[in-house]
């Protein structure tokens, strides 16, 4: 893993070690998976349908423990503390989510869905607060001028790629350490699609990324590095434009040429 991407420090902010989740007792969908993810880098998990992608991103951020059958074990070091053994709350607040589908809020305001992420974990705050926060977090990705006169309407009122730029922006709201993205942009319109990797290039100055996806040249366009997963076993992690040009490992090789996917 020498040729991983470090823009900044030397100190990953994630940690990996062993990390292993199952479904059902004695079948695992993530095996034993180790690795490091440095501050203010995006890196693109990627693999063929069903290698265990999601279920790493969920893992990180603990969805899984609302399925008591899900097991999750070995250690996700975020910032020096080991996930599994915090707060779940803490959790999501730490390493914020957005999915495939962009969901926000339906019966919520555009303005209450950037701060539902304060409202959910019975955090308090004044009016002055609240508008900076909306403010700050809807400018971070560029939905500011675009919703700033209608804050009151339903948040399902904005277009698909607006909605997920507001979805973008409820999770930067809690100023997380890590942003995970599993396939931010499949259900989206190709210009909604271009106006979240240019986000995602410019949000990576203040955050870390992880983003599952299924588009190659997506990976290759906005990612420093990238993980490789089949059947569960993280098989490559490096520099994105190396493995892309030159992959270590056979199955990567034959993934990133479409000998299967
Ligand atoms: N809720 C679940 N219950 C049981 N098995 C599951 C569940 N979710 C996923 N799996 C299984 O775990 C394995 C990994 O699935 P996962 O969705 O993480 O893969 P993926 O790489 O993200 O796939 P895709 O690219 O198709 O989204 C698969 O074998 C899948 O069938």
């Amino acid at each position: 893993m020498e040729n991983i991407e470090n823009t900044k420090e030397l100190k990953p902010v994630l940690q990996l070690k062993n990390v292993s989740v199952s479904y059902n007792p004695g079948t695992f969908a993530v095996k034993k998976v180790s690795t490091d993810i440095y501050p203010n880098t995006i890196t693109a998990i990627m693999g063929p349908s069903g290698c265990g992608k999601s279920t790493l991103l969920r893992a990180i951020n603990r969805m899984h423990d609302l399925y008591s059958n899900i097991k999750t074990t070995g250690e996700i070091i975020l910032k020096g503390k080991d996930i599994l053994t915090m707060d779940s709350m803490e959790v999501r607040r730490l390493a914020g989510m957005v999915f495939q589908q962009p969901n926000p809020f339906p019966t919520m305001s555009i303005y209450e869905n950037v701060l539902a992420g304060y409202k959910l974990n019975g955090i308090r705050l004044s009016k002055k607060e609240k508008d900076e926060i909306v403010e700050q977090s809807l400018k971070s990705v560029a939905l500011w001028d675009e919703v700033k006169d209608v804050m009151s309407k339903r948040g399902s009122f904005l277009s698909g790629g607006q909605q997920q730029r507001l979805c973008i922006a409820r999770a930067l709201a809690l100023k997380p350490e890590v942003l995970l993205m599993d396939e931010p942009t499949s259900a989206l319109d190709p210009i909604s699609t271009n106006k979240i990797e240019e986000l995602l290039l410019g949000l990576k100055q203040n955050f870390t990324i992880i983003v599952v996806t299924h588009n190659m040249s997506q990976a290759a366009r906005v990612s420093d590095n990238s993980m490789f997963m089949y059947l569960g076993e993280l098989i490559e992690h490096g520099n994105t434009t190396q493995m892309f040009t030159k992959p270590k490992n056979k199955r990567t090789e034959e993934y990133l040429t479409g000998v299967f996917g």
